[in-house]
């Protein structure tokens, strides 16, 4: 079964149609990157995948559950984690705070049957082992507003691992980060998808051709081409789409998957 199965999403702004019958499957252990040119309706397709938007038409499901009219919160109970294209991080909290949270938000019941530092600890235990994960234990107990653009990210991965996902949607996961901080988070997120499927849009062309099992390319709202990394990178008609945009995107390498 499909962790996430999207089908013929359709949503109209006015006279603009924003996804037009778009149509991506998310299988177990495996990254599906999501690509296009700006405009494409890339954003708006993750919206109406997590619940901020409602389409027109189409849906989608959670290994094999119908959730086009759950409410957001309700798809995150279920399993749909996100981290966001702007931070939702809690600035004035340490990194180990702000993951302790989450777990908390997420695991708050089934600590009731500890003692109070009982479960502190047993949180803050937990939350050490995710920062560990992604990279960030030396920087445990800093402030989130001293982390550089790559440690932000990281935390926001942990964040959303926090919450125990089984489908993560990873919406432009390396924006603003230097050229030292994208190849550790590389590693980061292909170590992820071992453990939970990911969707992921981001405009980074070496990080989705390297990470992703497939792509799909979104051009004007339609799905143009689905592919593996060496299909989508000698399909003519991504090509032209790109074309004069993203110069690289023939230059990538191929998948390390
Ligand atoms: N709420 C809205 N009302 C009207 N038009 C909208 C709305 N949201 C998005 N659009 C339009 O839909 C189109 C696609 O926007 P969207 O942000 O989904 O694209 P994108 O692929 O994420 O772009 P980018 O890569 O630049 O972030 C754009 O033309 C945008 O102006």
């Amino acid at each position: 079964m499909s962790a996430l199965v999207v089908d013929g999403l359709k949503k109209r702004y006015g006279g603009l149609t924003v996804t037009d019958d778009v149509s991506i499957t998310v299988e177990e252990g495996e990254i599906h990157a999501v690509i296009g040119p700006n405009g494409a309706g890339k954003t708006t397709l993750v919206k109406q995948i997590c619940g901020d938007v409602a389409p027109d038409e189409g849906s989608v499901s959670l290994y094999g559950r119908d959730v086009t009219h759950y409410s957001v919160h309700r798809r995150a109970q279920m399993g749909l984690g996100r981290t966001f294209q702007i931070t939702c991080l809690l600035e004035g909290f340490t990194v180990l705070e702000n993951v302790a949270t989450a777990l908390q938000a997420k695991r708050g019941s089934s600590f009731r049957f500890f003692r109070p530092v009982a479960t502190e600890r047993a949180l803050n235990d937990a939350a050490f082992a995710l920062i560990a994960r992604v990279g960030l234990a030396e920087r445990a107990g800093e402030r989130v507003a001293n982390l550089s653009h790559g440690e932000h990210r990281k935390l926001e991965l942990a964040v959303a691992l926090a919450t125990e996902p089984k489908v993560l949607l990873l919406d432009e996961p390396l924006a603003g980060t230097g050229p030292e901080e994208v190849e550790p988070l590389i590693v980061l997120l292909g170590e992820a998808r071992k453990s939970v499927p990911i969707l992921l849009i981001d405009h980074d062309m070496h990080a989705v051709f390297s990470l992703a099992h497939r792509v799909t390319v979104l051009v004007n709202g339609r799905v143009i081409a689905t592919g593996s990394p060496a299909e989508i990178r000698t399909n003519p008609a991504v090509l032209e789409a790109y074309l004069g945009e993203e110069g690289e995107l023939a230059h990538t390498e191929a998948a390390g998957a």
